[in-house]
């Protein structure tokens, strides 16, 4: 599944390649969200060609909801469903029902929750997520699990990553026991937890890493917690987690948060902020990001940045770009949206690259200053 190529010198960057029957994945990769089957305002060919996506994210809890598993199924599937022939990889639905379901309870069976389109009554448990995902044909699935809140007391994260122990091991054992349904092969993922709890966290990392899942998430991060808190929590999973699996870090984040974890050893990303962020305006660029609904825009009569390959920086001017937001164009959100995730895998690209000729370590903090610098 992953083969470890490089670790780098003075960090624990790496360079690795995931194999899946849709495809190989160079990581470090950020994987762009497709909640609903539909990379937002992004079509599929420009997911291809334009912004070279390797692998998308889908969402077990919606698509279980609406479409439904009937007519995935009748459909062969997501990846026929949404005309995507590359990897694809779901999340459990866990995290999406304390996110969204305002009415859930947890028990040792799993998560009871009511639909958050109808109210209807509805349950997760870690076997019917490996049928869903199974009947969805994700390359790559989670493992259902709680992901605590921030903050919480050691109790609380204690007893919800023991309960995630116990539901990943009956999670493993369903995977085990089932086969994909249209023949081409799926793989596993165990999630690490612990809240911000440093015992935890280890205690965590031992416990996923010998279930032996085909890679390992480090999640309950990103949900509130310090950034320098979510960086020396990563820093910590990582050096007990094994090197031949790749590791994913779920809900991660801002270009910055992207190099410095990679620095600490992260070889997966995936965040909403690229998408949802470039709906309200928000534009990333090599030299820190802009808001092109800002008034200072209005009258910009030059391109953002003509030697960046995207449409958004090199065809337009930014006073155009800027009328378009003021007058909620779709097209602002089209040029935005395929621009910020333009940026992200280029930012993956050049990282790759450094890490490839050993001068990652010296440039990444740098780096990461400048680019949560709003201009
Ligand atoms: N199973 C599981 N999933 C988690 C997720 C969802 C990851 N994206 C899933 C995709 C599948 C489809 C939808 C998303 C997380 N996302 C975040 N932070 C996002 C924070 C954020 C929110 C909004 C904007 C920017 C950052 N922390 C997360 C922790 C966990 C976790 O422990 N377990």
């Amino acid at each position: 599944m992953f083969e470890l190529k490089k670790t780098a010198a003075s960090t624990k960057a790496r360079l690795g390649t995931l194999t899946t029957d849709h495809g190989e994945i160079s990581t470090p990769i950020f994987m762009p969200v497709g909640t609903l089957a539909s990379v937002k305002a992004v079509k599929q060919d420009d997911l291809k060609e334009k912004i070279k996506a390797q692998i998308i994210l889908g969402n077990t809890y919606h698509l279980y909801l609406r479409p439904g598993c009937d007519i995935m199924e009748s459909a062969g599937g997501l990846h026929s469903f949404m005309s995507w022939d590359r990897p694809i990889l779901t999340d459990s639905g866990g995290y999406q029902v304390f996110s969204l379901s305002d009415n859930r309870e947890l028990t040792e069976e799993g998560a009871e929750f009511k639909s958050h389109l109808d109210g209807s009554k509805h349950m997760f448990t870690p076997e019917n997520v490996v049928d869903i995902q199974r009947t969805l044909g994700s390359d790559i699935m989670m493992v259902l699990d709680e992901c605590p809140p921030y903050p919480c007391s050691y109790e609380y994260a204690k007893e919800s990553m023991e309960l995630t122990h116990r539901w990943e091991k009956r999670g493993r054992e369903a995977f085990l026991n089932t086969e994909p349904k249209y023949g081409h092969k799926q793989a596993q993922f165990g999630i690490v937890q612990g809240g911000t709890f440093e015992d935890l966290r280890i205690e965590s990392s031992k416990r996923v890493a010998d279930m032996d899942f085909e890679g390992i998430a480090i999640g309950g991060l990103s949900v509130g917690e310090p950034t320098d808190l979510m960086y020396e929590m990563t820093d910590l999973n990582t050096d007990y987690l094994p090197e031949n699996k790749a590791r994913y870090l779920m809900g991660v984040g801002k270009p910055a948060n992207l190099l410095h974890c990679i620095a600490r050893g992260i070889d997966m990303f995936d965040c909403v902020l690229p998408t949802r962020n470039a709906r309200n305006g928000q534009i990333f660029t090599d030299n820190g990001y802009i808001n092109i609904s800002n008034a200072k825009w209005k009258n910009h009569n030059q391109p953002l940045d003509p030697a960046f390959p995207s449409d958004l920086c090199s065809k337009y001017k930014m006073s155009y770009i800027h009328h378009l937001f003021r007058n909620n164009e779709l097209l602002g959100l089209e040029l935005a949206s395929l621009h910020n995730l333009t940026f992200y895998l280029s930012l993956m690209d050049e990282v790759k690259e450094r890490i490839a000729n050993d001068t990652f370590h010296n440039w990444y903090k740098e780096k990461a200053e400048v680019l949560d610098t709003k201009i």
